[in-house]
């Protein structure tokens, strides 16, 4: 099995992972808990038509910041006192990010590391790239850092050097934990008044939710019972 990381474009026909640590990720493992599925969203006002229109809630943000006509923001502390059938969710990197990549995606974040990382081996035939939504693209410190943590879980892989470099840099957690809370994203949102939802975005393994994203819907695959319906790539010819 081939382990590789790119930067917001998937090089993988396969299986991909997309990582967004602060906070799209976290958020949508997250929000799992609660929410049957999830329909990300790249447009803000489609965001919002949708939400009218199909009545259900709807999160997200630009630049850290909620959007004001949303009921929340992109804060995965905040998703958890909600629920619902759909969760509509449009975020700056995370959720754009998502809609680009072509192949069959999981969503990983530190949050649910070790879960995706078995069910990502489980389902991929020869390839998993790991995904770094970074931020309006440009590499994004947390997002290789979290790439790093899901990487631990990958037993005898072939790893590429930017993977190897990932679970290199990912080693020691308390080094880890010093560099996201001093990331420019985790800054921003220090700026925000959001700095718990930094915290939060660094717990690890609090969660078995493994979300993926099937062209439409993000679901949750975390008891494996749905495996069997996605071996193939979904098609996102509409998307
Ligand atoms: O909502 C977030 O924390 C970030 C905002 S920004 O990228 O730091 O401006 O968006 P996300 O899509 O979760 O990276
Ligand atoms: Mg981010």
């Amino acid at each position: 099995m081939k382990v590789t990381l790119s930067l917001e474009k998937s090089k993988s026909n396969d299986l991909a992972i997309m990582v967004d640590v602060l906070r799209a990720s976290t958020t949508i493992v997250a929000a799992l808990d609660n929410f049957k599925k999830i329909l990300p969203v790249s447009d803000k006002n489609l965001a919002l038509k949708l939400s009218k229109k199909m009545n259900c809630l709807i999160a997200g943000e630009r630049n850290g910041k909620k959007i004001r006509e949303f009921d929340i923001g992109n804060s995965p502390i905040d998703i958890q006192k909600k629920s619902g059938e759909i969760l509509i969710l449009t975020t700056t990197n995370g959720t754009r990010v998502l809609n680009q990549i072509k192949c069959r995606t999981l969503i990983g974040s530190f949050i649910n590391a070790k879960s995706v990382a078995n069910v990502a081996l489980k389902l991929a035939n020869e390839h998993i790239d790991i995904v770094m939504a970074g931020v309006k693209g440009n590499f994004a410190l947390e997002d290789f850092l979290g790439a790093g943590e899901i990487i631990k879980y990958m037993k005898n892989v072939e790893l590429s050097e930017y993977a190897k470099s990932a679970l290199l840099a990912s080693m020691n957690k308390d080094e880890v934990d010093k560099a996201v809370k001093d990331s420019l994203s985790a800054k921003k949102l220090k700026k925000l008044g959001l700095y718990k939802d930094v915290e939060f975005c660094l717990k690890r393994n609090i969660s078995n939710n493994v979300p993926y994203y099937n062209g439409k819907y993000i679901v949750n695959l975390k008891d494996l019972r749905n495996l069997g319906s996605i071996t193939q790539s979904p098609d996102r010819s509409s998307s």
